[in-house]
Protein backbone atom coordinates (compact mmCIF):
# COMPACT_ATOMS: atom_id res chain seq x y z
CA UNK A 1 0.00 0.00 0.00
CA UNK A 2 1.32 3.54 -0.47
CA UNK A 3 0.35 6.90 1.61
CA UNK A 4 1.61 10.09 0.38
CA UNK A 5 2.69 12.86 3.47
CA UNK A 6 3.03 16.10 2.02
CA UNK A 7 4.77 18.80 3.52
CA UNK A 8 4.65 22.30 3.84
CA UNK A 9 8.84 22.44 3.43
CA UNK A 10 11.40 21.22 3.71
CA UNK A 11 12.35 21.42 7.13
CA UNK A 12 9.32 20.04 8.76
CA UNK A 13 9.56 16.95 6.31
CA UNK A 14 13.17 16.18 7.24
CA UNK A 15 12.19 16.57 10.90
CA UNK A 16 9.06 13.76 10.45
CA UNK A 17 11.18 11.58 7.78
CA UNK A 18 14.36 11.58 10.88
CA UNK A 19 11.95 11.11 13.12
CA UNK A 20 10.32 7.98 11.63
CA UNK A 21 13.37 6.37 10.46
CA UNK A 22 14.66 6.63 13.74
CA UNK A 23 11.90 5.12 15.96
CA UNK A 24 11.89 2.37 13.30
CA UNK A 25 16.51 1.82 14.19
CA UNK A 26 15.83 2.60 17.92
CA UNK A 27 13.02 -0.30 17.97
CA UNK A 28 14.86 -2.79 15.84
CA UNK A 29 17.80 -2.58 18.19
CA UNK A 30 15.52 -2.91 21.14
CA UNK A 31 14.09 -6.17 19.83
CA UNK A 32 16.88 -7.73 17.93
CA UNK A 33 20.25 -5.91 19.13
CA UNK A 34 20.71 -4.70 15.55
CA UNK A 35 19.24 -2.39 12.94
CA UNK A 36 19.70 -2.02 9.16
CA UNK A 37 19.30 0.79 6.33
CA UNK A 38 19.86 1.50 3.19
CA UNK A 39 20.11 4.86 1.56
CA UNK A 40 19.35 6.18 -2.11
CA UNK A 41 22.15 8.82 -3.26
CA UNK A 42 21.20 11.80 -5.46
CA UNK A 43 20.45 15.18 -4.29
CA UNK A 44 17.48 14.83 -2.79
CA UNK A 45 18.74 13.17 0.52
CA UNK A 46 21.56 15.43 1.82
CA UNK A 47 19.75 17.19 4.29
CA UNK A 48 18.37 14.13 6.04
CA UNK A 49 21.54 12.95 5.79
CA UNK A 50 22.91 15.44 8.17
CA UNK A 51 19.86 15.16 10.41
CA UNK A 52 20.32 12.01 11.18
CA UNK A 53 24.06 11.91 11.44
CA UNK A 54 22.97 14.51 14.37
CA UNK A 55 20.96 11.39 16.01
CA UNK A 56 21.45 9.89 19.27
CA UNK A 57 21.18 6.91 18.75
CA UNK A 58 23.48 3.55 19.32
CA UNK A 59 24.92 3.89 16.12
CA UNK A 60 27.15 1.19 16.42
CA UNK A 61 24.20 -1.12 16.39
CA UNK A 62 23.27 -0.02 12.99
CA UNK A 63 24.42 -1.32 9.30
CA UNK A 64 23.71 0.78 6.32
CA UNK A 65 24.19 0.12 3.28
CA UNK A 66 23.13 2.18 -0.60
CA UNK A 67 20.36 1.31 -2.51
CA UNK A 68 22.82 1.98 -5.45
CA UNK A 69 25.79 3.43 -6.90
CA UNK A 70 27.78 4.38 -9.89
CA UNK A 71 30.43 2.95 -10.70
CA UNK A 72 33.13 4.93 -10.10
CA UNK A 73 35.99 5.54 -7.76
CA UNK A 74 34.91 6.28 -4.04
CA UNK A 75 36.57 9.63 -4.34
CA UNK A 76 34.53 10.40 -7.54
CA UNK A 77 31.82 13.25 -6.81
CA UNK A 78 29.08 11.41 -8.70
CA UNK A 79 30.08 8.34 -6.01
CA UNK A 80 27.00 7.96 -3.61
CA UNK A 81 29.33 6.18 -0.94
CA UNK A 82 31.07 9.32 -1.05
CA UNK A 83 27.87 11.31 -0.37
CA UNK A 84 26.93 9.14 2.37
CA UNK A 85 30.78 9.34 3.85
CA UNK A 86 30.79 13.18 3.53
CA UNK A 87 27.30 13.73 5.43
CA UNK A 88 25.47 10.82 7.18
CA UNK A 89 28.91 9.02 8.39
CA UNK A 90 29.53 11.91 10.86
CA UNK A 91 29.12 13.08 14.03
CA UNK A 92 27.30 10.56 16.09
CA UNK A 93 26.68 8.27 13.16
CA UNK A 94 30.34 7.88 12.60
CA UNK A 95 29.70 4.84 14.75
CA UNK A 96 27.99 2.98 12.40
CA UNK A 97 28.74 0.03 10.21
CA UNK A 98 28.89 0.87 6.66
CA UNK A 99 28.92 -1.44 3.52
CA UNK A 100 29.18 -0.26 0.43
CA UNK A 101 28.34 -1.62 -2.87
CA UNK A 102 31.35 -0.73 -5.11
CA UNK A 103 34.34 -3.32 -5.02
CA UNK A 104 38.07 -3.04 -6.89
CA UNK A 105 36.20 -5.38 -10.59
CA UNK A 106 36.00 -3.30 -14.07
CA UNK A 107 32.39 -3.24 -13.75
CA UNK A 108 29.07 -3.55 -12.16
CA UNK A 109 28.05 -6.71 -14.22
CA UNK A 110 31.32 -8.62 -13.41
CA UNK A 111 31.64 -7.06 -9.37
CA UNK A 112 27.79 -8.10 -8.72
CA UNK A 113 28.42 -11.37 -7.18
CA UNK A 114 31.27 -9.82 -4.80
CA UNK A 115 28.54 -6.99 -4.06
CA UNK A 116 26.18 -9.97 -3.34
CA UNK A 117 28.61 -11.39 -0.84
CA UNK A 118 29.69 -7.87 0.79
CA UNK A 119 26.02 -7.38 1.30
CA UNK A 120 26.27 -10.68 3.63
CA UNK A 121 27.25 -8.64 6.27
CA UNK A 122 24.14 -6.67 6.16
CA UNK A 123 21.04 -7.97 8.34
CA UNK A 124 17.72 -8.41 6.18
CA UNK A 125 15.15 -8.00 6.15
CA UNK A 126 15.95 -4.30 6.31
CA UNK A 127 14.67 -2.04 8.82
CA UNK A 128 14.06 0.91 6.86
CA UNK A 129 14.44 2.03 2.88
CA UNK A 130 14.57 5.31 2.04
CA UNK A 131 14.02 5.91 -1.69
CA UNK A 132 14.36 8.60 -4.06
CA UNK A 133 12.76 8.75 -7.94
CA UNK A 134 14.16 10.08 -10.88
CA UNK A 135 11.93 12.25 -13.72
CA UNK A 136 11.90 9.42 -15.67
CA UNK A 137 10.50 6.77 -13.17
CA UNK A 138 13.92 5.21 -12.23
CA UNK A 139 13.80 4.09 -8.41
CA UNK A 140 17.52 3.07 -6.94
CA UNK A 141 19.37 2.31 -10.32
CA UNK A 142 16.29 0.29 -11.72
CA UNK A 143 16.01 2.62 -14.74
CA UNK A 144 13.28 2.65 -17.86
CA UNK A 145 14.32 0.56 -20.53
CA UNK A 146 17.84 -0.80 -19.64
CA UNK A 147 18.81 -3.63 -21.02
CA UNK A 148 19.16 -5.83 -17.24
CA UNK A 149 15.68 -3.98 -16.02
CA UNK A 150 14.05 -7.89 -16.16
CA UNK A 151 17.16 -8.90 -14.20
CA UNK A 152 16.94 -6.34 -11.50
CA UNK A 153 12.50 -6.68 -11.19
CA UNK A 154 12.83 -10.42 -11.12
CA UNK A 155 11.70 -11.40 -7.87
CA UNK A 156 12.70 -14.80 -8.38
CA UNK A 157 16.35 -14.33 -9.17
CA UNK A 158 18.25 -15.08 -5.95
CA UNK A 159 20.73 -12.01 -6.35
CA UNK A 160 20.80 -9.06 -4.42
CA UNK A 161 22.42 -6.89 -6.77
CA UNK A 162 22.13 -6.28 -10.80
CA UNK A 163 25.07 -3.93 -13.01
CA UNK A 164 22.39 -1.84 -15.06
CA UNK A 165 23.65 0.88 -17.69
CA UNK A 166 20.83 3.09 -17.84
CA UNK A 167 19.62 4.76 -21.29
CA UNK A 168 18.57 8.14 -19.44
CA UNK A 169 21.68 8.80 -17.09
CA UNK A 170 25.34 8.57 -17.48
CA UNK A 171 27.76 5.90 -16.22
CA UNK A 172 27.11 1.97 -15.34
CA UNK A 173 25.47 1.36 -11.90
CA UNK A 174 25.09 -1.40 -9.08
CA UNK A 175 21.63 -1.65 -7.77
CA UNK A 176 19.76 -3.50 -5.47
CA UNK A 177 16.90 -5.85 -7.09
CA UNK A 178 13.27 -5.16 -6.50
CA UNK A 179 13.67 -8.69 -4.42
CA UNK A 180 15.95 -6.98 -1.89
CA UNK A 181 14.40 -3.93 -1.66
CA UNK A 182 11.06 -5.05 -0.82
CA UNK A 183 12.59 -7.19 1.85
CA UNK A 184 12.42 -4.57 4.39
CA UNK A 185 10.02 -3.42 7.10
CA UNK A 186 9.57 0.25 5.58
CA UNK A 187 10.06 1.83 2.76
CA UNK A 188 10.13 5.80 2.23
CA UNK A 189 9.81 7.34 -0.51
CA UNK A 190 11.78 10.99 -0.47
CA UNK A 191 10.59 13.23 -2.78
CA UNK A 192 11.46 17.24 -3.51
CA UNK A 193 9.64 19.07 -6.10
CA UNK A 194 6.87 19.72 -8.24
CA UNK A 195 8.23 17.81 -11.14
CA UNK A 196 8.37 14.75 -8.97
CA UNK A 197 4.58 15.08 -7.93
CA UNK A 198 4.13 15.09 -12.00
CA UNK A 199 5.87 11.96 -12.19
CA UNK A 200 4.66 10.20 -9.30
CA UNK A 201 0.84 10.86 -10.51
CA UNK A 202 1.62 9.34 -13.70
CA UNK A 203 3.02 6.29 -12.37
CA UNK A 204 -0.02 6.07 -10.17
CA UNK A 205 -2.14 5.58 -13.36
CA UNK A 206 -0.64 3.18 -15.08
CA UNK A 207 0.99 -0.65 -14.46
CA UNK A 208 3.75 -0.50 -17.21
CA UNK A 209 7.01 -1.08 -14.76
CA UNK A 210 9.29 -0.98 -17.83
CA UNK A 211 8.39 2.40 -18.91
CA UNK A 212 8.19 3.34 -15.10
CA UNK A 213 9.99 1.37 -12.84
CA UNK A 214 8.70 2.94 -9.16
CA UNK A 215 5.70 1.07 -10.35
CA UNK A 216 7.10 -1.86 -9.26
CA UNK A 217 7.53 -0.43 -5.63
CA UNK A 218 4.15 1.84 -5.78
CA UNK A 219 2.48 -1.30 -6.87
CA UNK A 220 2.69 -4.23 -4.58
CA UNK A 221 1.20 -5.60 -1.97
CA UNK A 222 4.55 -7.14 0.42
CA UNK A 223 5.59 -3.84 1.98
CA UNK A 224 3.72 -0.64 2.66
CA UNK A 225 5.78 2.78 1.09
CA UNK A 226 5.45 5.81 2.48
CA UNK A 227 5.96 8.92 0.52
CA UNK A 228 7.05 12.04 1.72
CA UNK A 229 6.97 15.06 -0.63
CA UNK A 230 7.28 18.71 -0.66
CA UNK A 231 7.14 21.94 -2.87
CA UNK A 232 10.63 22.86 -2.37
O1 LIG B 1 22.22 7.35 -7.24
C1 LIG B 1 21.16 7.84 -7.53
O2 LIG B 1 21.04 8.72 -8.39
C2 LIG B 1 19.93 7.40 -6.80
O3 LIG B 1 19.97 6.56 -5.79
C3 LIG B 1 18.66 7.59 -7.58
O4 LIG B 1 17.76 6.56 -7.60
C4 LIG B 1 18.05 8.87 -7.05
O5 LIG B 1 17.35 8.62 -5.88
C5 LIG B 1 17.18 9.54 -8.08
O6 LIG B 1 17.90 9.68 -9.26
C6 LIG B 1 16.73 10.92 -7.62
O7 LIG B 1 17.85 11.75 -7.57
P1 LIG B 1 17.81 13.22 -7.01
O8 LIG B 1 17.57 13.10 -5.55
O9 LIG B 1 19.17 13.80 -7.31
O10 LIG B 1 16.69 13.90 -7.73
Amino acid sequence: MFTLNKYQNSQLLIEDLTSHIVNELKQAIVQKGHASIAVSGGKTPIPLFVSLSQQNIEWSRVFITLVDDRWVDDNDDASNEKLVMTHLLQNNAKLANFVGLKNSCDNPFDGAEMTDKMLDKIPMPFDVIVLGMGEDGHTASLFPGAANLAAGLDMKSGRKVVGMTPLTAPLDRITLTLPTILNSKNIYLHLVGESKMQVLEQAEKDHNVNQMPIRAVLQQDKVNVTGFWTAS
